[in-house]
């Protein structure tokens, strides 16, 4: 009988989330003969359209390699047992431990009277997954481990937060700021996230960052040499797991799909190729970003009074708007038919690797600065919601490397905190004509670094084989 070392991973259902976990696992495959890795897909009624979406990117993976395990847990929550907004997805993702563990021991019964039998040496949780991951690490007798999805200043800060609530800091003093070991500037209150300044929502995370130090080791989706002061508060802290900085981690290929056809993502790139070389500013906000009417409105009369080219994915998130002449300005589509393009789900790394994009609006997911950091595209930072401003700081106030529409906007779900069309015109002007040429030569030198350290002998090319060392020994 073969007998191999198996890694379970359990991700967060989110298209921000999936990608790099099944990245990750094929790299960690090509590094190593010794290890095949099973991916753990909750099933979540909030977002169906993530079932077709990690189809698609396990169609990209070895299946004598890497294994999915689909999971279908109980349902939403009673609402009555739901303690506040914050802590809605938390309690769901809680509340399939029991599947999930009656999944995995279903799939290792399996394997007894196979001819290939593997041991589990780690259960790999993402943020709001510690649960399960104990739950499952403790029934296998496995050490679990961290996949932190975003970047090294905010797990820093995570695992230096007290452990109590601080009403002063929720009251929200306007000029109030803090100090965390993972950023060089103080914080001002008004960037930290919104889950912290709720006393529920504090609770159900410090759980989770609780289980962070418990680990055997986390997996940093970041790399030493763009983040060196935040890595140095982690890896310097001898109270601390090892941390492994592996990124960046990314879906260069764009394999996972949603919804789109080939046929409409083609027309979007060959406007581009009709575009002058970095004329074209490109606004996209994630997978969740949107925005009320009258939001959208002065995004519009910003993007038009800025006199820039511009590609604008404008979603209705899960999908997009099936018809936007309801949405935008009367006459804008019309005006601006020759410089501009209003789209939906767009194929964001096809769109940044493109030489006609010149600048990024970007609501800051992690993903997306990596991608940007990759493609050396600079960015105006207009976070929304999660820890986006906190990536807005780090990009903008930390490392230098990027300009702002607006560093602390936080998304209300309504109309109230509207960012005028005039902020959203001076942004554009100042990242498309301010300072452009010093910042994208920042930018391609930090880009060329995000290549090396992938590389054989690269900083995160030895930081996996380190990790593999410390799963397998
Ligand atoms: O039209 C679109 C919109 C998004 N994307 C892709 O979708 C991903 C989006 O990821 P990210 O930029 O990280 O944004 P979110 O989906 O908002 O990510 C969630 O997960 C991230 C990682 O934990 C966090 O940093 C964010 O705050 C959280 O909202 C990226 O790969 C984009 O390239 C597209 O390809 N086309």
């Amino acid at each position: 009988m073969t007998i191999t070392a198996e890694l379970i991973m359990i991700p967060i259902p989110a298209i921000g989330h999936l990608p790099p976990v099944f990245e990750f696992s094929k790299r960690l495959i090509s590094q190593t003969n010794r290890l095949s890795v099973t991916i753990v897909l909750i099933r979540t009624p909030f977002a169906p359209e993530i079932e077709s979406f990690s189809d698609s990117l396990a169609a990209s993976c070895d299946p004598d390699r890497i294994k999915f395990i689909r999971v279908s847990g109980p349902n939403i929550p009673p609402l009555e047992s739901i303690k506040s907004a914050h802590t809605f997805f938390p309690q769901f993702l809680d509340s399939q431990k029991d599947a999930v563990r009656e999944a995995l021991l279903a799939d290792r019964a399996k394997q007894s009277g196979s001819s290939v039998s593997t041991v589990v040496v780690g259960v790999v949780a993402d943020i709001l997954t510690t649960a399960v991951v104990e739950e499952v690490g403790r029934e296998l007798e496995a050490p679990t481990y961290l996949f932190f999805p975003s970047c090294g200043a905010v797990l820093s800060m995570l695992l230096s937060f007290p452990a109590e609530f601080q009403p002063t800091v929720a009251a929200g003093d306007p000029d109030g700021e803090i100090f965390f070991p993972g950023f060089v500037n103080h914080v001002p209150h008004r960037m930290l996230p919104a889950t912290i300044l709720d006393e529920e929502g504090y609770a159900a995370l410090n759980e989770h960052v609780g289980r962070f130090r418990e680990v055997k080791g986390i997996l940093l989706n970041s790399y030493e040499e763009l983040e060196a002061h935040a890595v140095e508060s982690l890896v310097g802290n001898s109270l601390l797991p090892p941390v492994f900085c592996v990124g960046p981690v990314l879906d260069l290929k764009g394999q996972g799909k949603l919804g789109k056809t080939s046929s409409s993502i083609e027309k979007i790139m060959t406007w581009l190729d009709d575009q002058p070389e970095s004329s074209v500013v490109f606004l996209c906000f994630g997978t969740m970003g949107r925005f009320g009417g009258d939001q959208v409105g002065e995004i519009a009369r910003g993007l038009e009074r800025s006199g820039h080219r511009f590609l604008w994915a404008l979603r209705r998130p899960p999908s997009d708007y099936d018809d936007l002449t309801n949405i935008l300005p009367e006459g804008f589509s019309d005006r601006t038919v020759g410089n501009g393009r209003v789209v939906g789900w767009v194929p964001q790394k096809a769109v940044l690797a493109h030489k006609a994009v010149g600048g990024f609006v970007s609501h800051c997911g992690w993903n997306s600065i990596l991608e940007s950091l990759w493609f050396g595209v600079q960015v105006a930072v207009w976070p929304m919601y999660a820890e986006q401003q906190l990536n807005a700081f780090q990009l903008v106030v930390e490392l230098g490397l990027a300009t702002e529409i607006k560093i602390s906007n936080r998304m209300t779900g309504d109309d109230k905190d509207i960012v005028s069309a005039t902020e959203v015109e001076r942004g554009i002007k100042r990242l498309m004509e301010e300072g452009v040429e010093e910042r994208r030569a920042k930018l391609k030198k930090i880009s060329e670094i995000a290549r090396k350290t992938l590389m054989d002998g690269g900083s995160s090319f030895t930081s996996t084989n380190h990790f593999v060392r410390n799963v397998l020994d």
